[in-house]
């Protein structure tokens, strides 16, 4: 223990070294430079690195080592965190990132395959203390013994499944386990679909996955960003410290609803409403209406257009011809209406000269080229005429475009338009989530017309090559005084760079991470994308995230037993099909980390009741303490509350699960009770809707009124607990529970 103490004080004087020094390079980084745009690049590149090492350094502070492991050849390693390197000349490694190819056996060996270990050992801190040490010995010839021997080798796993949550997801660096660092640690290409029931660590191994990619793939994936796409807030709040722990941030973190940008989707919709935008049958209604929005005049109905030269007549041949034109060229719709107003321009000045300049007695028209060119410039100046095609061919933004759809919905039956029918206007359109994947679809179908704010960003390279070159000039004209020396090895800036290329790198030099600039850029495309459970997700969700990844390169993880959304889709091969075909890695988690057995031999008929065949995962340990079912008769919130306050635990948290119209009555009597559409999970008592509760885990568990869940929901409600759950109902309970 003492040497191991003695080790780590080591570290960390080691650390607080590092941590001064990189403070003092990140502020001397920072101080001005002057004009020069290469010093002032590299400056940037040097804050940034700099400052990520930094936010690192501090991140991981709490169990910065966690691990070593003696190896035959009587060499040893300390795996922590991140990877730390001594002062010397070969910058010898003090510790090994647990990321790195060296850990991999802290994680994988067994007795049966040492792969080269003698002993791994786990080392408990608290602070800068060593508290406990457990080792296990993976070379049974081996006699020597320190006096740390954990026979079992799962003491350190148990202590960290069985201790007080906190209400904010912590990592599992220190225990993964063999079947989850393989998945952690599959190569980044393709896609990659994890499945498992609950418990089993499936959002644990996608984060870790995260902090290997952006470890094993640094330069790529810091500049393309990885997207973490998980249920709803109050989850990618509890999972929100995972990835800092690991010192790692560049990583965005996102809902469905926020994938939209500038749009902030609160609204809700009707299950049945989700689950009809959600349907991919969505993609087709929107080509469609997008097409609608193409219009021509009835035949026999032309528009007439005031003009100086005489009226002008748009008709249906007129307007056809120039839609079959438009749409010819297969452009989304905005970017292909210049092609439509051109064309319309042109037959309205054909129009005006045969009229104008016709030759009564049948000969050549009178007016000559440049004639015509006036009449047509004329034609193009018209407000009236833009006016007109404006009518027929509408610049649409989605929004606009989405908002016109819902509230007259077409291309769908009946019913469905019924179910996702919204009133016109009235402001505020609070879209839902649902709507997030359409508005995307719009904005492909529709196309962005951004010709003006290219020609701004145009206008403002051209500014910044101009100011590059004249940098260029001062140092070339100051070059006698850089070439003093003759031999001086010393290379200008204009040597290696030309002025437009001095520009673009200005232009790198956006202060954002990569994850920041994504979060504003609809068309992104991410190096990985993670979505956790993935089970929810619509069929348009899945075209808006493949959109977002075009090299498919996706984590998938998730659980088809604990699907509630309506339009989630049953089968990864159908999900998966129309992306990849069948190429797709496919692995399972079955070990349940959370739940004990007895709570889970109760959750388990819930879903043997409609599946027989349904076998869930195998719990890791049992608490002895059988699940209690209460009938609450009359007063359920007085039943609750006695509840509440009997598996309150004194550490830890509990959470009432419960229909949410039961919500207020149930809440009443409670003091202290942390509810609403963003429950605060860090307080001891929380109070959720089975939706929330997805993906979330407390010590204890209340589920309220268990009759009125839906088969999937109750399986969530029923397999939050890492210690307890009590049912309270008044109404009958279902079957499977009785
Ligand atoms: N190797 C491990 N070491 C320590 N704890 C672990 C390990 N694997 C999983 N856990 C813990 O088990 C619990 C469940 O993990 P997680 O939430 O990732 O499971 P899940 O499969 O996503 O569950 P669900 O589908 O029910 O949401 C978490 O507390 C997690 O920290």
């Amino acid at each position: 223990m003492q040497k191991e103490q003695q080790f780590i004080d080591r570290l960390y004087d080691r650390v607080d070294t590092l941590r001064g020094v990189t403070a003092q390079h990140v502020e001397d980084a920072l101080t001005p430079v002057g004009n020069g745009l290469q010093a002032r690049h590299e400056r940037d590149v040097l804050v940034a690195e700099r400052s990520g090492l930094l936010a690192a350094l501090n991140a991981v502070d709490g169990s910065l080592c966690f691990g070593r492991i003696d190896l035959h050849d009587g060499s040893a390693h300390h795996i922590g965190r991140i990877g730390i390197r001594e002062d010397d000349t070969e910058h010898t490694p003090l510790l090994i990132d647990w990321r790195a190819p060296v850990a991999r056996p802290f994680y994988l060996a067994t007795g049966h395959t040492p792969m080269g270990l003698r002993r791994r050992r786990h080392l408990t801190t608290e602070g800068r203390t060593v508290t406990e040490l457990h080792d296990e010995i993976l070379d049974l010839g081996d006699r020597e013994r320190s006096g740390f021997e954990d026979p079992s080798g799962d003491a350190v796993l148990l202590a960290a499944l069985s201790s007080a949550r906190t209400g904010r997801m912590g990592d599992i660096v220190r225990t993964i386990q063999a079947e989850q660092d393989r998945i952690i640690r599959a190569p980044h290409r393709g896609v990659l679909v994890v499945e498992g029931g609950p418990g089993t660590g499936k959002t644990a191994v996608a984060l870790h996955r995260a902090a290997f990619l952006l470890y094993e793939h640094r330069e790529l994936l810091a500049k393309r960003a990885v997207l973490v796409v998980g249920p709803n807030p109050a989850f990618l709040r509890y999972i929100g410290e995972v990835l800092p722990a690991l010192g790692e941030t560049g990583v965005m973190l996102a809902t469905q609803a926020e994938l939209f940008p500038g749009v902030h989707a609160h609204g809700t919709d009707t299950p049945r409403a989700a689950a009809v935008k959600g349907g991919s049958a969505m993609a087709e209604a929107l080509a469609l209406a997008v097409r609608d929005r193409q219009a021509l005049p009835e035949p026999g109905e032309p528009v007439v257009i005031p003009h100086d030269d005489g009226d002008l007549v748009l008709d249906w041949e007129i307007a056809y011809e120039a839609r079959q034109a438009a749409r010819e060229t297969r452009l989304p719709h905005n970017l292909a209406r210049p092609y439509f107003t051109f064309h319309v321009i042109d037959a309205l000045t054909a129009q005006l000269t045969e009229r104008i300049g016709a030759d009564p007695y049948g000969g050549p028209n009178f007016l000559g080229p440049d004639d015509v060119a006036q009449l047509g410039k004329g034609v193009a100046a018209s407000e009236e005429v833009h006016a007109a095609v404006g009518e027929l061919w509408p610049v649409l933004t989605p929004e606009e475009f989405l908002a016109g759809y819902l509230a007259e919905p077409v291309y769908v039956p009946d019913e469905d338009a019924e179910a996702i029918r919204r009133a016109p206007g009235g402001g505020d359109p609070a879209w839902t989530p649902a709507d997030v994947p359409l508005l995307d679809e719009a904005a492909e179908l529709l196309g962005s017309d951004d010709s003006a704010e290219r020609a701004a960003a145009e206008a403002e390279r051209q500014e910044r090559v101009a100011y590059a070159q004249g940098v260029l000039e001062l140092s070339r004209g100051s070059e006698s005084y850089e070439f003093e020396d003759e031999e001086s090895e010393f290379l200008a800036a204009h040597d290696i760079i030309d002025a437009e290329r001095m520009a673009e790198r200005q232009e790198e030099a956006d202060h954002r991470s990569a994850a920041e600039r994504a979060a504003a850029d609809r068309t992104w495309a991410f190096g990985h994308i993670i979505v956790d459970e993935a089970q929810e997700l619509s069929p348009m969700a899945w075209r808006l995230l493949m959109r977002r990844s075009p090299t498919r390169s996706l984590t998938l993880v998730g659980d088809p037993a604990q699907t509630s959304e309506e339009a989630g889709v049953g089968s990864w091969e159908r999900i998966l099909e129309p992306y990849v075909g069948d190429r797709f890695e496919h692995v399972r988690l079955g070990v349940n980390y959370r739940t004990p057995a007895e709570i889970m031999e109760l959750a388990a008929k819930v879903v043997r009741a409609q599946d027989p065949s349904f076998e869930p995962p195998g719990s890791v340990r049992s608490t002895g303490e059988t699940p209690w079912t209460r009938d609450a008769g009359a007063d359920l919130a007085g039943a609750v509350a006695r509840a509440v306050e009997e598996l309150t635990p004194e550490e830890g948290r509990l959470a009432v699960i419960a229909p949410r119209e039961l919500h207020e009555e149930i809440a009443a009597p409670l003091d202290g009770i942390t509810a609403g559409a963003e429950p605060d999970l860090t307080r001891p008592v929380v109070l959720l809707g089975p939706r929330e509760a997805k993906g979330l885990e407390f010590d204890h568990v209340l589920v309220v009124e268990p009759g009125r869940f839906g088969t999937s929901d109750l399986y969530v409600a029923l397999t939050r607990a890492t210690q307890r759950l009590g049912i309270v109902h008044r109404e009958e309970l279902p079957e499977s529970l009785r």
